[in-house]
């Protein structure tokens, strides 16, 4: 079954298409990856799934209805979750309050309940700190539950807003390049969370991601946008000997690891 169906999906500024056309499936519980070089429409694509930009033309079935027309809190709502390319987490906050904030996006108890600590808001707080210490839990992040954020080393900062997003129990969680500016160690860690996370939690990932041996390794299907149209998709195989792709990103990309 495909949990998103996304058709002729088109964006304009101006007199730029950033987006022309696009249509792709998300098979419900899989791994699917976007990728291509810088500036061709990878994020824009996630910003029209989210809602924050109103696609120019074209439809988003998330289970079969639109959503397009929503705002971001009413997509989040419908079960779609993410993170972004820059970090952003509340630093000054510590790091289980980052994933109660999350949580918070569906928990019923209100601000007066909270006030007023009304029983049955205080066993909902309860058990959402039990939910949100099993989530760090899973990120290898409960030693540092009472620390900053903005104390936690980058990879960790990175699997936070992972935690974070994954706290209000989406259907479908989009990652913009999570491993960026992850270390070799922290990058393999990240890919073998990610892998295990689809069952774990029962969501359905999206990830835009440079890494291409991250993509490889845990992608069954890759869509590859280049100057804002899909110029291929496929599993990994595929993808590695499509001659466009190569042509268009994988080529530069080995030599990017190359220079590295
Ligand atoms: N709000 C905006 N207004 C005008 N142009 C925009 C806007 N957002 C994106 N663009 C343009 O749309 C094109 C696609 O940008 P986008 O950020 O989606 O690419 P990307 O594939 O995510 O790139 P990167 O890998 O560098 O993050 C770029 O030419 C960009 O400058």
């Amino acid at each position: 079954m495909n949990i998103l169906e996304v058709s002729n999906l088109t964006k304009k500024f101006g007199g730029l298409t950033a987006n022309s056309n696009i249509s792709m499936a998300v098979k419900q519980g899989s791994i699917t990856a976007v990728i291509g070089p810088n500036g061709a429409g990878k994020t824009t694509f996630f910003n029209m799934i989210t809602g924050v930009y109103q696609p120019t033309e074209g439809e988003i079935l998330l289970e079969g209805k639109s959503i397009v027309g929503l705002k971001p809190d009413q997509v989040a709502k419908r079960g779609i979750s993410r993170t972004f390319q820059n970090i952003r987490l509340f630093g000054e906050m510590t790091v289980i309050e980052n994933v109660l904030v999350g949580m918070h996006t569906h928990l019923r108890g209100n601000l007066l309940g909270i006030f007023l600590n009304l029983p049955n808001t205080r066993k909902e707080e309860s058990e959402a700190e039990v939910e949100a210490y099993r989530l760090l839990e899973y990120f290898n992040l409960e030693p540092f539950i009472n620390e900053k954020a903005s104390s936690l080393s980058y990879g960790n900062q990175r699997k936070l807003e992972i935690a974070r997003a994954l706290a209000t129990k989406p259907k479908l969680l989009l990652l913009d390049e999570p491993a960026a500016g992850m270390n070799p160690r922290e990058t393999r860690e990240l890919t073998e969370v990610i892998q295990r996370m689809g069952k774990e939690f029962n969501v359905t990932v999206i990830l835009i991601e440079h890494d291409m041996k991250l993509v490889m390794e845990i992608s069954e299907h890759i869509v590859v946008l280049d100057h804002g149209e899909k110029i291929a998709e496929g599993n990994p195989d595929e993808i590695r000997s499509n001659p466009k792709v190569i042509e268009a990103y994988l080529g530069k990309a080995a030599l990017e690891l190359e220079k590295r």
